[in-house]
């Protein structure tokens, strides 16, 4: 056991000690004593002297549950390292100086999708719950102070109702959306559904009229049980979305991004200006940006294209959806000048490949949504090297707690 002060926060939400050494739920200025882990880690045993920026972690799970990694710093300093993180990363771009926003927050308890793990205990029960930090177990959830309460209430009743499941024979997960139209449930589980499985999801959706329960492999997802129409609004936009699709994590940061991306617009454009809606998911941004521009959308996945298309023509949206790869399939130099923007939302890797394209590409104007400031860096250094200038970095706080960001950066050229 040694001592330790701590330096400064590390990108994963750790304080950093001279090493450095990570050390988790410490903050910078901090003595700590804590015990060598690793060659580059140590676990926090006590606070010696604490930060006057410490405040009380509200849940009972913090420091064992993997969810969140800040709830002991009070909001104003968070929500401070947070911004700075995205700074950081164009830094490294090469943006030095970009005017960053103030970090848009979010409140506690609007997370409106999770993914839980699943686990037979020896006595046959299923216990349900987010994993502990760094390792598969689960914790047993009494409470979280990141979802939303009436997905947190419907936990113990789920895990009750899957005790008589065959299909979980040691591990499972279940991804819940909260949609309008009720929790939707994805269960994916070590072994196929049987009958008796299929009669047990539909007498529970049932009993909770949870509209839909479905059932997923690596090969795809299936609907195990459905009783009731499954439908959300996305800026007065009715989709059907498919089991297990993609949300933005909270409405309240949902609502920040769309107006962050809408900002980004250019403000001189004819009536008939085109904008790509890039990774385009289920519409959360097509729809919106639909109000201002004719939209073109591309989405790798095919029932996501398929949602959006069919909520777009079921409200008579000027929006074309199309299925296509972007990985491998990137829109080129040819095609992108039809578009006085584009909007490009990738999953937490970015989009070197289609960033390429646009480097290559006569393109304006880049609206940059981003899950992972790291990734983005680099996309970003790709875009400098282009010529490209920032006019606007936004980050929103979707991930409370945690060290992850969501960030809305516009670039121009
Ligand atoms: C971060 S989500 C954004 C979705 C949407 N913009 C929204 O706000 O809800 C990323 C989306 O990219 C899609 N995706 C992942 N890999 C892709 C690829 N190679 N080509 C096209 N779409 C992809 C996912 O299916 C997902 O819908």
């Amino acid at each position: 056991m040694s001592e330790y002060r701590i330096e400064r926060m590390g990108a994963g939400g750790d304080g950093i000690a001279p090493g450095p050494l990570h050390i988790s739920f410490t903050l910078p200025g901090e003595r700590v004593e804590a015990l060598p882990a690793a060659k580059d880690r140590a676990t926090l045993v006590e606070v010696l002297e604490a930060s006057a920026e410490r405040v009380e972690a509200p849940c009972r799970h913090f420091t064992v549950c993997g969810g969140c990694a800040l709830q002991h710093w009070d909001e104003h300093p968070y929500a401070a390292w947070k911004r700075g993180r995205l700074a950081e990363a164009l830094s490294r771009a090469g943006y030095e100086d970009v005017e960053v926003a103030p970090m848009v927050p979010t409140p506690r308890h609007v997370r409106q999708r999770a993914d839980f793990g699943l686990e037979r205990l020896a006595d046959g029960r299923i216990e349900i719950g987010f994993h502990e930090r760094g390792t598969t177990n689960l914790i047993p959830m009494r409470e979280c102070h990141v979802v939303q309460p009436e997905l947190v209430a419907l936990l113990p009743r789920l895990a009750d109702a899957l005790r008589g499941l065959n299909a979980i024979r040691r591990l499972g997960s279940a991804l819940i959306n909260m949609l309008d139209s009720g929790p939707d449930i994805l269960l994916r589980t070590d072994m196929p559904l049987s009958m008796p499985d299929r009669r047990l999801l539909a007498a529970f959706a049932e009993a909770e009229r949870l509209p839909r329960i479905g059932w997923g492999t690596k090969g795809g997802t299936e609907i195990a049980a459905q009783i009731l129409p499954v439908r959300h609004n996305l800026s007065g936009v009715t989709v059907t979305p498919p089991p297990g699709a993609f949300l933005q994590a909270s409405v309240p940061g949902e609502a920040a991004i769309i107006e962050a991306v809408l900002a980004g617009l250019p403000k001189k454009r004819s009536p008939r200006a085109r904008v790509a809606d890039l990774f385009a998911g289920i519409g959360t941004l097509s729809f919106p940006l639909a109000k201002h521009v004719l939209v073109e959308a591309f989405e790798g996945d095919p029932a996501a294209a398929e949602a959006l298309r069919a909520g777009a023509n079921a409200a008579q949206m000027r929006i074309q959806a199309e299925r296509r790869d972007l990985a491998r399939q990137p829109l080129l130099p040819a095609e992108l000048k039809n578009y006085v923007a584009v909007v490009l939302d990738p999953p937490f890797a970015g989009a070197p490949e289609q960033v390429a394209q646009i480097a290559r590409s006569k393109l304006e104007r880049l609206i940059y949504v981003s899950c992972s400031p790291a990734a983005l860096g680099r996309d970003a250094a790709t875009l400098r090297a282009a010529g490209f200038k920032i006019l606007q970095a936004t980050p929103v706080d979707q991930f409370l707690w945690s060290p992850h960001l969501e960030s809305v950066v516009v670039f121009a050229r």
